[in-house]
């Protein structure tokens, strides 16, 4: 038994009254809830995607698999302790909170929190309506979208995310950020999405180098990169990835690290073949920082 999707990610970040204002008309993402210390915000049925926590770090808090049952959620936590590790039964204040049915949690090898969830909460009675009128952003069963983590010890963290939880390497880019530094970046699949998860090790920087967030429509896209574009907020330019050809751009959050909107990627296919490539876009993607 092995992870299914995505179902939510949270972050630490020192500014939720900004992190409300942006989510909502930038990103165009539905408020599920809001107080001065958390926010959460929805882009589909589900009950809540994102979670945004008051505190000093503005970066990576937790991720949250899902799997599609009890048993499944036993098996994948038998399959972690097996492969050495620890496994957390989270208790009944937490899985309320979560709006689950059941929770695991366990840490990978660069401690980062990492919780696996069955029986999250579906809101179809409370249909998701964008507040910017983005046309639908595309999850199902490719869960929440893509996050890419800059970790100490890449191996250990392969074997971790593949060993342990399950995902697969859809393949390799080796990216040349200057002339004295090239790094390989890792992406792991899970479902149809070409990536659900990147791994990499950069010299310093935050955890969380970017989580992704793909609209149904190319103008999705457009009038969102407007907006972006309109506060200075753009980090990297419209580009299409070589990988996973999705066609994105990167724009600057509240928090430091950055948010990839994109649209019409390609799908992990039957009898996947694991390549490298030396870019990581076809064209475009100028970063205006380091990348
Ligand atoms: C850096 C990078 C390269 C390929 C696909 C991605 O989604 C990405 O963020
Ligand atoms: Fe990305």
């Amino acid at each position: 038994m092995s992870i299914q999707r995505l179902s939510y990610l949270g972050f630490e970040v020192s500014d939720v009254a900004a992190w409300r204002a942006f989510a909502t008309s930038k990103l165009g993402l539905m408020e599920f809830s809001a107080s001065s210390h958390r926010a959460r915000f929805r882009i589909d049925s589900r009950a809540w995607r994102l979670n945004v926590e008051k505190g000093p770090a503005d970066d990576f808090s937790f991720s949250g698999y899902e799997v599609d049952s009890e048993d499944a959620l036993a098996a994948l936590k038998k399959r972690l302790e097996e492969h050495g590790v620890a496994v957390t039964v989270e208790g009944s204040d937490l899985v309320k909170d979560r709006g689950v049915l059941g929770l695991v949690s366990c840490r990978d090898p660069a401690g980062n929190r990492v919780e696996i969830c069955y029986g999250a909460t579906e809101l179809f009675e409370k249909p998701f309506a964008s507040p910017t009128g983005v046309s639908s952003f595309l999850t199902d069963d490719q869960g929440l979208g893509h996050y890419v983590l800059n970790v100490p010890d890449v191996n250990a963290a392969l074997d971790f995310y593949i060993k342990g939880l399950g995902l697969h390497l859809s393949d390799i880019i080796d990216w040349k950020l200057n002339d004295e530094l090239t790094v390989r970046l890792y992406f792991l699949h899970c479902n149809g999405r070409h990536h659900t998860l990147a791994l990499t090790s950069l010299p310093g920087g935050k955890t969380l180098h970017h989580f992704m967030l793909e609209v149904a429509q190319f103008d999705d896209v457009g009038f969102a990169l407007d907006k972006f574009e309109a506060d200075g907020a753009i980090v990297a330019t419209l580009g299409r990835h070589t990988n996973d050809h999705m066609v994105s751009f990167y724009g600057a959050t509240p928090s430091g690290f950055a948010v990839e909107y994109g649209w019409g990627a390609r799908q992990i296919e039957p009898n996947w073949s694991v390549v490298r490539y030396d870019k990581i876009s076809v064209w475009g993607h100028r970063f205006s920082g380091p990348g």
